[in-house]
């Protein structure tokens, strides 16, 4: 495989022994596994995550480009929120072709969400989603463990996403159950997107094609994404946004997994943006809502 050289811009941090840091001695060894290509050299410049400074300590073979994960905020949007609300991190997990992960980061470098995906996290390393972070330079870490022993355990994970400083976890196709560990180390923090009006055709069975099918053989007229908090089981989670698009009489599963899809990829850039803008409040008896950016009396 080519060769590829890695720049950075800033200044190197220091070198960090490998035996004092647990992410290095957890992350190193899986990492080595599982990025297959090697790299000439290495100018870094600024080591703006771990994974940079592993590359840079211990010639670590890298696939792709690592770019800084930071990205600056060049629209209003940014600018009216600097000073007023933390810029948020988050990890996305992925299992597939990842067009709500690309939505979302779109979204970021247009200004739309102030906010940065710092990390992406999959089962599936040769997925679409695992290989646009690739191209954009987003570290990867496989979890669950996979079968060639690399992937992290459900602690390693979170040590990781600790180190990554990831505020909010969000899943987008991801299609293993998240252990209880993960769910208590980020309460109310982990949203969920599913492609049918919970609780209806949601659970364990429920996912990608599978759904819309169910629904079209249902006889239902309407369908739409959901977007919820996760708890330990599949789809229970606290409702936070649904959105209705028609079930058309002869759709086909792909036409209305289609129509489904495109109102996703809106829906979760209002979802995550809201996310970032603070805009969540739990009401009283557990529910959470989304007030309106232009008037926070109304709620979305
Ligand atoms: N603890 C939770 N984990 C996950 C949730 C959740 O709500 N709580 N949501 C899912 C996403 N999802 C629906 O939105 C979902 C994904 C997968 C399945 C499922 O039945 N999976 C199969 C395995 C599929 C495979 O490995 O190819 C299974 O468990 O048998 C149902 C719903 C993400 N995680
Ligand atoms: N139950 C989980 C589930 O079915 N999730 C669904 O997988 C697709 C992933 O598409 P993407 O990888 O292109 O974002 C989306 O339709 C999402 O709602």
């Amino acid at each position: 495989m080519e060769a590829q050289n890695l720049i950075f811009g800033g200044s190197v941090a220091s070198s960090i022994p490998c035996n004092q840091n647990p992410i290095k001695t957890l992350l190193y060894p899986r990492l080595i596994t599982f990025l297959s290509s090697n790299v000439q050299s290495v100018s870094l410049k600024t080591c703006q995550n771990f994974t940079s400074l592993m590359i840079a300590n211990k010639g670590l073979r890298i696939r792709g480009t690592l770019q800084n994960v930071q990205s600056d905020v060049t629209t209003g949007t940014g600018d009216d929120l600097k000073g007023k609300v933390s810029r948020k991190k988050f990890a996305v997990f992925v299992s597939g072709g990842g067009s709500n992960f690309k939505s979302l980061h779109e979204a970021i470098a247009n200004g739309s969400i102030y906010g940065d995906i710092t990390v992406l996290v999959t089962n599936k390393p040769e997925c679409g989603g695992a290989q646009y972070a690739r191209d954009k330079g987003i570290p990867i870490i496989p979890f669950p463990k996979l079968k060639d022993g690399s992937g992290l355990s459900s602690n390693d994970l979170v040590i990781a996403l600790r180190h990554y400083k990831v505020d909010f976890i969000l899943l987008a196709g991801y299609l293993k159950l998240i252990p209880a560990a993960l769910i208590k180390a980020y309460p109310r923090a982990i949203l969920n997107i599913h492609p049918s009006l919970l609780p209806a055709f949601g659970g364990k069975g429920y996912y990608g094609t599978k759904v819309h099918e169910a629904v079209l053989a249902s006889g239902a007229r309407y369908s739409g994404p959901t977007i919820h908090y996760v708890d330990e089981e599949y789809d229970r989670g606290r409702i936070l946004a649904q959105r209705v698009v028609p079930v058309l009489a002869h759709d086909t599963v792909e036409e209305l997994a289609a129509r489904v899809l495109h109102e996703e990829h809106k829906l979760y850039k209002d979802v995550v943006a809201a996310l970032c803008e603070e805009r969540i409040i739990w009401r009283e008896d557990g529910v959470p809502l989304i007030q309106c950016k232009d008037n926070p009396d109304q709620y979305c």
